[in-house]
C-alpha cells in the first residue's frame, strides 16, 4: 500500500543540521511514550487507535445510521477543535457539493455547523434553509462552557422544542461532551440526550478520532473504520524512535530548523479546495499547541492555484521569513480532460485532451521551484488520495509531528492559556456575575 511521502529536498537545510537534531529527537520520543513531558495530563490520543473504545464506536455507526434515516439535516454545533477537524474529513473526503446533491445521491443529510461564530446573520439564514426539513443536531462541547456553542444550542434548542415538542427533541438531540463533569452532562442528563464521552485525557485540537469527529464523518456517510484503519497504520509507521526512519518527526525537525533560520511563517498549501478545513484544522492543531512563551510558527494556509493570483505576490517577492508546505494529493477523486476547440481564439489548443490534474500538477511543479528560487523553503507532504485510510493517517502524523515540534520549541504543546484572555473581556463587557471590576476598567479604557 502507498505511504504518505514527506520530502524535504527544497527545503534548503543540510544533512548536518538534521543530525544535530538526532539525539534529542530520540529523547523526546521517549518522553513522549513515556509521558514524562510537559501536558502528559493530555497524551489519551497517543494510543487511542489501537485502544479506543469498541462499544462506543458501534453505537457511534447505530446513531449516524438512525440520524441518516430520520433527517433531511444535520446541525452540528461546536467550535476549535469541536468542529474543525469534522469539518476537515467531510470536505476532503466527500463530495464538493455535499449539501447540493440530490437526496438519493447523497444518501446522507445536509450537513451544517454552527457554534463557531456569533453571526446573527449566520443564524438567520440557517434557519431559513432549515424550514421545511427534519432536523437532528449534535452539540459538541468539552467544556459545555464555550459561549459560542453554548449560545448556539441555546437557539437551536429552542428551535426543536418548538418544532417537535420537547420529547421528540431530546431524541433528535446528540451531546457529545465530558463523561462526567460539565453543564452540557448535566443538561443531558436532565434532557435525556444520547450521548459520546470525549475523554479526559485528550484535548480538543486532538479530538477528531474520537467521537466529536466520528459522529458527524459518520453521519455524512463516509466509512469511519477505514479512517480509524489508517490512524492504526499511523500509529505503528511513526512509533519509531529514530529519525531517519520516522517522516513524521522529520517534518517536526524541518519546520524548527527553518524557524530557528528566522522562517516565522509556515504557509500550508493545498491545490485542491477539498483540504481548505484541513488546513483549518492543522492551524488550530499547531497555533494552539505552539504559540506560547513567547515562541511559535505562525501557520498559514493558501489555496492554490486561486491565491497564486493574491498572495503569490507575497510569497515569491515579499518579505523572506516564510516556508511553505506542500500538502498533494497524487490522485485526485477525479480527473476530466480540456475540450478541443476548433477555433482557438484563447489559445489553449496546447492543452487540448490534457488532463486538468496533469496541468493542476505542472502549477505545482512550476510554482516549487519558482518559490524556492525566491528564497521560499517548500517542504512536501503527498498523500496517495483523498479517502478516509489517508485522512485517518494524516490526522496522526500532524498530530504526533505536533507533539515533537511543541518539545523540540520547549513549550508545552498540550495546554492553551492564551485563548482565555479575550474570553474574560468579552464576559466582562458582557455583564457576567463575577467580571464586574474588569468590565469598568476595560470600558473605561474602551469609551474614554
Ligand atoms: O469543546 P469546548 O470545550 O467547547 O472547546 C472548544 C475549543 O475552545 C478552545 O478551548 C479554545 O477557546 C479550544 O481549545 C477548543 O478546541
Amino acid at each position: 500500500m502507498k505511504d504518505i511521502r514527506f520530502d524535504y529536498s527544497n527545503a534548503d537545510v543540510k544533512r548536518h543540521e538534521i543530525e544535530n537534531l538526532k539525539a534529542q529527537v530520540r529523547q523526546l520520543h521517549h518522553m513522549l511514550h513515556k509521558k514524562t513531558g510537559a501536558g502528559n495530563d493530555f497524551l489519551g490520543w497517543l494510543d487511542y487507535p489501537k485502544d479506543y473504545d469498541q462499544e462506543e464506536f458501534q453505537r457511534i455507526f447505530t446513531v449516524a445510521e438512525r440520524i441518516r434515516k430520520n433527517s433531511d439535516a444535520f446541525i452540528i454545533i461546536g467550535i476549535g477543535g469541536s468542529y474543525a477537524g469534522a469539518r476537515a474529513a467531510i470536505e476532503m473526503v466527500g463530495h464538493t457539493f455535499h449539501n447540493l446533491l440530490p437526496k438519493e445521491k447523497r444518501n446522507a443529510p445536509e450537513i451544517y455547523f454552527v457554534g463557531h461564530n456569533l453571526s446573527a446573520t449566520y443564524y438567520q439564514h440557517l434557519m431559513e434553509v432549515i424550514e421545511n426539513k427534519d432536523v437532528s443536531i449534535c452539540v459538541i462541547s468539552k467544556s459545555g462552557t464555550t459561549t459560542e456553542p453554548a449560545i448556539a444550542f441555546r437557539l437551536l434548542r429552542a428551535y426543536m422544542e418548538g418544532k417537535y415538542g420537547e420529547a421528540e427533541a431530546n431524541q433528535r438531540i446528540y451531546a457529545v461532551t465530558d463523561g462526567q463533569k460539565g453543564a452540557l452532562r448535566q443538561l443531558a442528563r436532565e434532557k435525556r440526550y444520547e450521548t459520546f464521552v470525549i475523554p479526559d485525557d485528550i484535548g480538543g485540537r486532538y479530538s477528531v478520532l474520537t467521537a466529536v469527529g466520528l459522529l458527524p464523518i459518520a453521519v455524512a456517510g463516509i466509512d469511519i473504520r477505514k479512517i480509524m484503519a489508517g490512524a492504526k497504520d499511523a500509529w505503528e509507521a511513526y512509533h519509531g524512535e529514530d529519525l531517519e526512519g520516522n517522516p513524521c518527526y522529520q517534518y517536526a525537525v524541518l519546520r524548527n530548523i527553518l524557524y530557528s533560520k528566522g522562517k516565522v511563517i509556515e504557509v500550508l498549501a493545498s491545490y485542491e479546495p477539498s483540504l481548505h478545513y484541513l488546513a483549518e484544522w492543522w492551524k488550530q492543531l499547531y497555533g494552539e499547541s505552539e504559540g506560547k512563551d513567547g515562541k511559535g510558527i505562525f501557520p498559514a494556509s493558501v489555496e492554490f492555484s486561486t491565491d497564486l493570483h493574491s498572495m503569490g505576490q507575497l510569497l515569491q517577492d515579499g518579505r523572506r521569513n516564510i516556508f511553505e508546505t506542500v500538502l498533494r494529493i497524487e490522485k485526485p477523486k477525479e480527473d476530466i480532460r480540456i475540450v478541443e476547440d476548433e477555433d482557438n481564439v484563447d489559445g489553449l489548443n496546447f492543452l487540448s485532451l490534457k488532463s486538468l490534474n496533469e496541468v493542476n500538477d505542472h502549477a505545482f511543479e512550476g510554482t516549487l521551484l519558482a518559490h524556492t528560487d525566491g528564497g521560499v523553503p517548500n517542504l512536501v507532504i503527498s498523500i496517495p488520495e483523498a479517502t478516509p485510510y489517508y485522512f485517518g493517517k494524516l490526522v496522526y502524523f500532524f498530530e504526533k509531528a505536533c507533539a515533537m515540534s511543541g518539545y523540540i520549541l520547549g513549550v508545552n504543546p498540550f495546554d492553551q492559556p492564551g485563548v482565555e484572555d479575550y474570553k474574560k473581556n468579552m464576559f466582562a463587557l458582557l455583564g457576567k456575575p463575577g467580571y464586574e471590576a474588569l468590565g469598568k476598567s476595560l470600558r473605561e479604557r474602551l469609551y474614554k
